[in-house]
């Protein structure tokens, strides 16, 4: 049988208190060359199990193997953290300010060929659409830039898992979305290994190969993003990964929906707007543009529904609609 890449077992790490928190027993591989991301929601757990992978904790009981071997921890350790991987979280700050970028990158590699070094740097610098600053100093750089630059250091260090702890908080959404492609596409071209830890459904949604739900410290259920998305097997995971309608059993049937379940979840791409009168009413209580799509707060003997249509030109706050709704979860 072959040795998994990176293998999580039975590794907890609790911390005294009224209610221990932490990670309680947890259990899985990681499989290289792929984005793992591990959502949930603040306090779930999500730093601490990256730190126990890293080697930056050390865990209460069971073991983290990277390739077969154990991972150590801080105590065991000279310099915490394991040779073949890297961190890089919002606050990671270990880049020289008053020198340029290209330096910044170039000062990590080894010695040997000046040529070898250029081209390793100049490479960086691509891969992390750079060139434009790569010779300005850090210090002159955005928030955004200085992310680009700790990330191209910490892959200068040749890891073989990069390890990402919510690193685009303080980036701005056009930021954010090229920085997250240019990390796939660096996965894709080298096989690079991921783990990202994240709170924003649509970052993990769009990055992850395989998505590990986190709740107070125990891993709920797991999987392929669009699946989970879709499928989601708690009620938990369809409110991180979306920001969908939970209604009471007593609420979903105003809405037209019964069941014997104690709460349905509907999407806001679930709810349509339609001129069919065997449906629902509800008032437009506001329309909220959202840039490609406007979403509509409806109103129904005081339940509201989120929905989301792309043109709302013919559609008006206050009046009356009548509302189908596709699909919806019942739990
Ligand atoms: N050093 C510590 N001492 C005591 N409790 C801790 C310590 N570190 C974490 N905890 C607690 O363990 C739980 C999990 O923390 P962790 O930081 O792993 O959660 P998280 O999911 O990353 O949260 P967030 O999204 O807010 O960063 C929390 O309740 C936290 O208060």
């Amino acid at each position: 049988m072959s040795v998994p890449f990176l293998q999580i077992s039975a590794v907890s790490k609790l911390y005294p208190g009224d209610v221990p928190s932490g990670l309680k027993p947890t259990t899985f591989n990681i499989e290289p060359g792929k984005v793992t991301a591990i959502i949930g929601s603040s306090g779930s757990g999500k730093s601490t199990l990256l730190h126990l992978i890293f080697g930056l904790l050390t865990p209460d009981a069971g073991a983290v193997y990277f390739k077969g071997d154990r991972v150590w921890g801080p105590e065991e350790k000279l310099i915490p953290g394991h040779d073949a991987m890297r961190m890089v979280t919002q606050e990671t700050n270990d880049v020289n300010l008053f020198a340029k970028v290209h330096e910044n990158i170039s000062v990590l590699l080894p010695n040997t060929d000046v040529e070898v070094k250029k081209n390793r740097t100049d490479q960086l610098i691509d891969q992390l659409n750079m060139r434009r600053i790569a010779n300005k100093r850090v210090a002159d750089l955005s928030g955004g830039e200085r992310q680009r630059v700790a990330i191209a250091r910490a892959l200068a260090r040749q890891p073989e898992v990069l390890l990402l702890d919510e690193p685009f908080n303080q980036v701005d959404t056009s930021f954010r979305d090229g920085l997250q492609q240019d990390i796939r596409s660096i996965v894709k071209n080298t096989g690079l290994t991921v783990i990202m830890v994240s709170h924003d459904p649509a970052e993990v949604l769009s990055m992850a190969d395989d998505l590990i739900v986190l709740k107070d410290g125990e891993i709920l259920e797991s999987g392929a993003p669009r699946q989970m998305y879709q499928h989601p097997q708690n009620l938990y995971t369809a409110k991180l990964l979306t920001n969908s309608n939970i209604l009471t059993r007593e609420q979903a049937a105003i809405c037209g929906i019964q069941t014997d379940k104690e709460h349905v979840v509907i999407y806001p791409e679930w709810a349509h707007v339609t001129s069919s009168f065997t449906r629902k009413h509800f008032t437009i209580k506001h329309i909220l543009f959202k840039g490609a799509y406007d979403e509509l707060i409806l109103e129904n003997e005081g339940v509201e529904l989120r929905a989301t249509v792309t043109d709302s030109s013919k559609l008006k706050e206050g009046e009356h609609v009548h509302v189908k709704v596709d699909r919806f979860l019942a739990f």
